[in-house]
């Protein structure tokens, strides 16, 4: 098999990869690297935890070594925390370079932002929304001559989901020249990304690995059938089970929204589990403090919303709970590889209600492969389920005289002030296009009950016409 060497890298590239504990490079590495080399554009798609970052990364830094000029390249990516940690390999590949870089993300101090950018940085690490506020609004750095576009977590930042990129984007695509080498990379491989080979035009080279299915063969993947009501019960059960078996425990559970995801995490700490949380509406430094305990292992349990499914790579976590069963395969799929990265062992368990079964059949179908039964001994879960339904009260009760949302809306508020929009304006587009949006829906059911009363009368549907039968004379 290839080492780094065969791929075209330099001899301290491939020097730093060896003190680096990088032995062997990764298939999505061996196919990625030497395109980038040639100057290709390049889309790779391959599973959570397969090192598709080191795979541009290297190639990067080999490009700029020989040309080294700032800004050089420019890294977008969905979340802040994946920013980080995209410029901290960066940082430990590129140390012989003494390569300058800079994080350009949400939630920090502007000023300090547009300064570092103005002292042309080698390479630029940002989220979206920021870097377009900048280019908005500054005129003292440019991106007209980056060599490289990065987009990690591609198709994530192309969809149009409750953080939509699309205006930053367009903002940022608009900024930098049409020469370059552009490189996409993502676990999941929507119509979105393909629909992005319209943005590397450059002889793309295209790389997907040849596997049957999108989850890696070392990760358990179960499911525990839970009624909707004692849902907690069963999670506090999960993580008492974990603590005693294993000496080291380390576990991330993933929920649907910030709120549950504090209350969980109240709720855990009562119970004395070291638990911390990170969704978005924490401020950003207490973010990264959370983030910070998990990884030291100070605190086992990170309590997350799907701001933590993408990209995060901690080695040490054994296992992910799913709390909800997620609506989107691709969401289940980049939850699930937090934990079985780079080769390592690892579990996962989805809690299913009577409601989310279809839900289960589809993430199988997409991952071809068929989640297990987690089994429980149901006399230990009833034993704490008065216990554990009295504290999540107690904790919902408390949070509710927190103004938990009403602080969701202010935040909100504020981050369109600061994004230069009206929120009253804001509020009344929002309005109007739910309105829109349930006219339409209305419609579209109306329409559908016909056809099925219709069905049912033995009509048939608008546009066919059968042949007519004769009945009896
Ligand atoms: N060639 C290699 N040999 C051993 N370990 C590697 C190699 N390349 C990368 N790794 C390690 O594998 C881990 C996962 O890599 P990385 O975070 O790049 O995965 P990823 O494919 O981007 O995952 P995700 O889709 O979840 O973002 C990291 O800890 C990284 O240091």
């Amino acid at each position: 098999m290839a080492g780094f060497a065969e791929l075209g890298l330099s001899s301290w590239l491939v020097e730093q990869c060896r003190q680096l504990g990088l032995k062997q490079p990764t298939p999505v590495q061996l196919g990625c690297i030497p395109a980038i080399l040639e100057g290709r554009d390049c889309l790779g798609c391959a599973k959570t935890g397969s090192g598709k970052t080191a795979a541009f990364v290297l190639p990067i830094l080999q490009k700029l070594s020989e040309d080294p000029y700032g800004i050089f390249c420019l890294v977008l990516t969905p979340t802040r925390e994946l920013a980080y940690q995209i410029a901290e390999q960066f940082r430990v590949l590129g140390k012989p370079l003494g390569l300058k870089d800079c994080i350009i993300v949400g939630g920090m101090d502007m000023v300090a932002q547009a300064l570092e950018l103005s002292r042309k940085p080698h390479v630029v690490i940002a989220t979206p929304g920021r870097l377009a506020d900048h280019l908005r609004s500054s005129n003292t750095f440019s991106i007209k001559k980056i060599r490289f576009l990065v987009m990690d977590e591609a198709d994530r930042l192309l969809e149009q989901g409750c953080t939509d990129f699309t205006a930053d984007l367009e903002a940022i695509l608009a900024a930098v020249p049409a020469r370059r080498q552009t490189l996409l990379f993502s676990a999941t491989l929507t119509d979105t990304l393909r629909a992005l080979q319209g943005l590397a035009t450059n002889q793309p080279f295209f790389w997907e690995a040849q596997v049957p299915v999108s989850t890696v063969e070392q990760l358990d993947q179960r499911y525990l059938l839970v009624p909707e009501k004692v849902k907690d019960a069963y999670l506090v059960h999960l993580i008492q089970k974990f603590q005693d078996e294993h000496e080291d425990w380390s576990i991330i559970i993933f929920t649907n929204t910030c709120k549950t995801c504090q209350i969980l995490c109240m709720m855990l700490r009562k119970f004395n589990f070291p638990t911390v949380a990170l969704h978005s509406m924490m401020k950003q430094k207490e973010r990264f403090a959370a983030l910070a305990k998990f990884k030291s292992s100070i605190y086992r349990i990170l309590i997350a919303t799907d701001v933590a499914s993408r990209g995060l790579d901690i080695p040490t976590v054994q296992v992910v709970i799913n709390h909800n069963t997620p609506g989107l395969p691709k969401i289940y799929i980049h939850r699930v590889g937090r934990t079985a990265r780079a080769g390592r062992q690892g579990q996962a368990i989805t809690l299913v209600t009577q409601y989310d079964i279809h839900l289960v059949h589809i993430i199988e179908e997409q991952i071809k492969k068929k989640l297990e039964e987690f089994s429980v001994e149901e006399a230990q879960v009833l034993q704490i389920l008065t216990q554990v339904n009295v504290v999540r009260r107690e904790c919902e009760i408390k949070l509710e005289a927190a103004h938990f949302d009403e602080k969701k809306e202010i935040n909100k508020r504020k981050q369109l002030i600061l994004e230069g929009k009206d929120p009253d304006l804001e509020a009344k587009r929002k309005a109007e296009l739910a309105k829109i949006k349930q006219k339409h829906r209305r419609f579209r059911e109306k329409v559908e009950q016909t056809l099925r009363w219709q069905k049912a009368a033995g009509w048939a549907a608008p546009g066919v016409h059968p042949t007519p039968r004769l009945g009896p004379a």
